[in-house]
């Protein structure tokens, strides 16, 4: 693992974000960009998921983006900062060009929630795991004017396996600091996530248990980064969850 190459510096809940913490910390100015810039982009993500619910053809096509307006959601914006792990100017200038060695800065994971929705800067370093084959990494070139969305866990359970979370990790740059923003899409604590009926089928029988927002976080925050937590909801898991309420 990589010397501090990943923080976190700064973690701006929706709607919180106008707390007092962050009054302090933020000037109104910014606090009103913060603000347009996740009203913005929580609006994006919930027409992608009205798209998704048609297209899946849900009796209610707004099933999931109904989450997210929830004025409970638990959505939350957080900001990485990669650091070029050549810190200083030295090491910079006599580390040749094609030294193409790289550095996890954020390890690997799938994001817990419903639906993310990512932008950087124009530094690479975003990479998903080959979904055919789990030794391969996959870079994403990086594209400071696009979106880039994940499907996460909340949204594999409730279609029943249909999307897919995909496992993913950050990269730290030799010499430029790699910057994103992530939205991240969630319901509310006490929301029960399942498979949607429409997507139980006797082709695909039912893949996961019920539980809250709320229980699938506690059990995130008791695993490392990289444990495929969904794996404990299955109905035919091996693992027992229940170790997990221990506290
Ligand atoms: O910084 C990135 O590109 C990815 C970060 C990420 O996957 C996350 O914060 O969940
Ligand atoms: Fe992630």
């Amino acid at each position: 693992m990589a010397r501090g190459i990943a923080y976190k510096f700064g973690i701006l809940k929706t709607p919180a974000y106008t707390s007092a913490h962050l009054k302090h910390s933020m000037t109104r100015k910014k606090c009103f960009v913060v603000n347009n810039y996740v009203e913005a982009v929580r609006g994006l993500a919930c027409e992608l998921l009205d798209m998704l619910g048609e297209g899946l053809g849900l009796k209610d096509e707004k099933a999931f983006s109904k989450l997210i307006k929830d004025n409970e959601s638990d959505s939350l914006v957080r900001l990485n900062h990669y650091p070029p792990y050549y810190g200083n100017a030295e090491e910079r200038s006599t580390k040749t060009k094609d030294d193409n060695s790289s550095r996890v800065g954020f390890g690997e994971h799938s994001d817990p929630q419903i639906l993310t929705i990512l932008r950087s800067n124009d530094v690479d370093g975003l990479q998903i795991l080959s979904p055919v084959n789990d030794r391969v990494w996959i870079s994403v070139k990086s594209d400071p004017t696009a979106f880039f969305v994940n499907v996460g866990d909340a949204l594999q359970a409730m279609t029943n396996g249909r999307c897919i979370s995909v496992r993913h990790r950050a990269m730290a740059n030799s010499r430029r600091s790699r910057l994103s923003m992530m939205f991240f899409a969630a319901p509310s604590l006490q929301t029960c996530i399942s498979p949607l009926p429409e997507m139980i089928t006797p082709e695909n029988p039912q893949q996961y248990r019920q539980y809250t927002w709320a229980e699938f976080k506690k059990t995130m925050y008791s695993l490392r980064l990289a444990s495929n937590r969904l794996e404990l909801y299955r109905l035919d898991s091996k693992v027992d969850y229940k170790f997990q309420d221990d506290d």
